[in-house]
């Protein structure tokens, strides 16, 4: 349960009495209305290419900063601080793989490598190991952690931006609950899909439900909008998608819009722009973000023709979707780059983000370049 009494050391847990938003930029667009520019902010905005960030991991290891509030919240803060003005949304610290650690599973960050877990699943038997809902496992209680480091960083943001929540979505945990780690070929997580398919959507189904509840407990501790990550949807054919990945996200969309209807939703399906219509048609996700494999002017003209017809779909705001790699480019190569992006999306409600995550060896600077060329040039777009 959140306290709602402040503790001594400066932390706020109170979760409902929030300050004002004083920038609600981001919140419009993802509705779907006009703005006076476009919103912009970065998958991974928190990490290691911030030497503050650094500075933070060589004294607590990764997982011991998801856990703990004011470190969460120290290190949701630092892009919000070093770009002041900049960025117009925080995304709270934390990872997709602390829902398959709540479910029961080891998973360690180990330096230079990734994720991993000791003991993957390998045989349908190994499901016994996991938590079950139907029998005393609370996901509030399991991931309180996650929404006290919520509730503190919505106070000390003070409403200069809104906060996101985030959480995995069930066929990308389950590659990794099952890979042990990130993957190549995803022949073992793919071996469950297809040898012990029974077994597969079971799984499926468990890890939404706790996925879906968990999103609605990050909205009740202050999340002010949520993104589901499906990053390893490219590595599903069209056909896959539509059995082992849309049908849950769609679950999971409807469970959170039942109880919150007016909190943006937002999905990041990698890979798998050939889905676009199904996600419009299919789920009530508000927002589709893209990676920068497909462009944008395309990707509008998609979902704008699979919405016409569609009574229940008033709008849908896209989100992307520059190449990561191009901050690796000269300054003025990122400005004519972003530029170009920017013209692209056109009339279409967008928030400007990458098409994936900040990298460790990406400079700082550069991406000041990014979000101050999105500033300029949409807010000339639309004088
Ligand atoms: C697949 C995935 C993971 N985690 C996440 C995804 C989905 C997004 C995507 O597709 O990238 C999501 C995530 N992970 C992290 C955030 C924080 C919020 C943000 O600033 O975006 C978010 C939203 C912090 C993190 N999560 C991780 C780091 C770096 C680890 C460290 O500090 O040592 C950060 C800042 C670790 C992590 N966590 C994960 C991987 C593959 C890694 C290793 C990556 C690497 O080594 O570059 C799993």
């Amino acid at each position: 349960m959140i306290s709602t009494i402040p503790s001594k050391d400066g932390e706020n847990f109170d979760n409902t009495n929030f300050p004002v938003l004083k920038n609600d930029l981001y919140l419009r667009a993802a509705r779907g209305e006009a703005t006076e520019r476009a919103p912009v902010w970065c998958m991974r905005q928190a990490g290691r290419y911030l030497p503050e960030f650094r500075a933070i991991r060589v004294e607590h290891d990764f997982f011991r900063v998801c856990r703990t509030p004011a470190l969460a919240t120290e290190v949701t803060m630092q892009p919000i601080r070093r770009y002041d003005g900049l960025l117009d949304a925080a995304i709270i610290f934390s990872d997709i793989l602390v829902v398959p650690q709540a479910m029961g599973l080891v998973v360690e960050m180990v330096p230079g490598k990734g994720p991993h877990f000791p003991e993957p699943l390998q045989t349908p038997d190994d499901m016994q190991r996991l938590q079950d809902l139907h029998k005393g496992f609370s996901v509030d209680s399991e991931l309180d952690y996650v929404y006290k480091a919520i509730t503190n960083t919505r106070h000390a943001l003070a409403g200069r931006v809104p906060l996101l929540g985030f959480a995995g979505a069930p066929w990308t945990l389950m590659a990794y609950m099952v890979e042990g780690g990130g993957s190549k070929t995803f022949s073992a997580a793919k071996t469950w899909l297809f040898k012990y398919s029974a077994t597969a959507h079971e799984l499926l189904g468990r890890i939404s439900a706790v996925v879906a509840a968990f999103l609605v407990g990050q909205v009740r501790a202050g999340a002010q909008a949520l993104q589901l990550f499906e990053s390893w949807a490219g590595e599903l054919s069209p056909r896959d998608f539509a059995e082992f990945s849309l049908p849950y996200l769609a679950r999971i969309a409807a469970h959170v819009k039942s109880h919150f209807p007016d909190v943006p939703l937002t999905i990041f399906a990698k890979g798998a722009h050939y889905a676009l219509e199904q996600l419009v048609q299919e789920t009530a996700f508000d927002v589709i973000s893209l990676d920068w494999t497909i462009e944008p002017d395309v990707a509008c003209k998609r979902v704008a023709s699979a919405a016409s017809g569609n009574t229940s779909r008033h709008f849908i705001t896209l989100q992307g979707n520059l190449d990561p790699t191009l901050l690796f480019a000269e300054p003025e190569t990122i400005r004519s780059r972003t530029t170009e992006m920017c013209r692209a999306f056109g009339d279409t409600p967008f928030v400007a983000n990458l098409g994936h995550g900040m990298m460790p060896t990406h400079d700082p600077e550069h991406l000041r370049v990014f979000l101050e060329t999105v500033h300029e040039t949409t807010r000339a777009m639309r004088m």
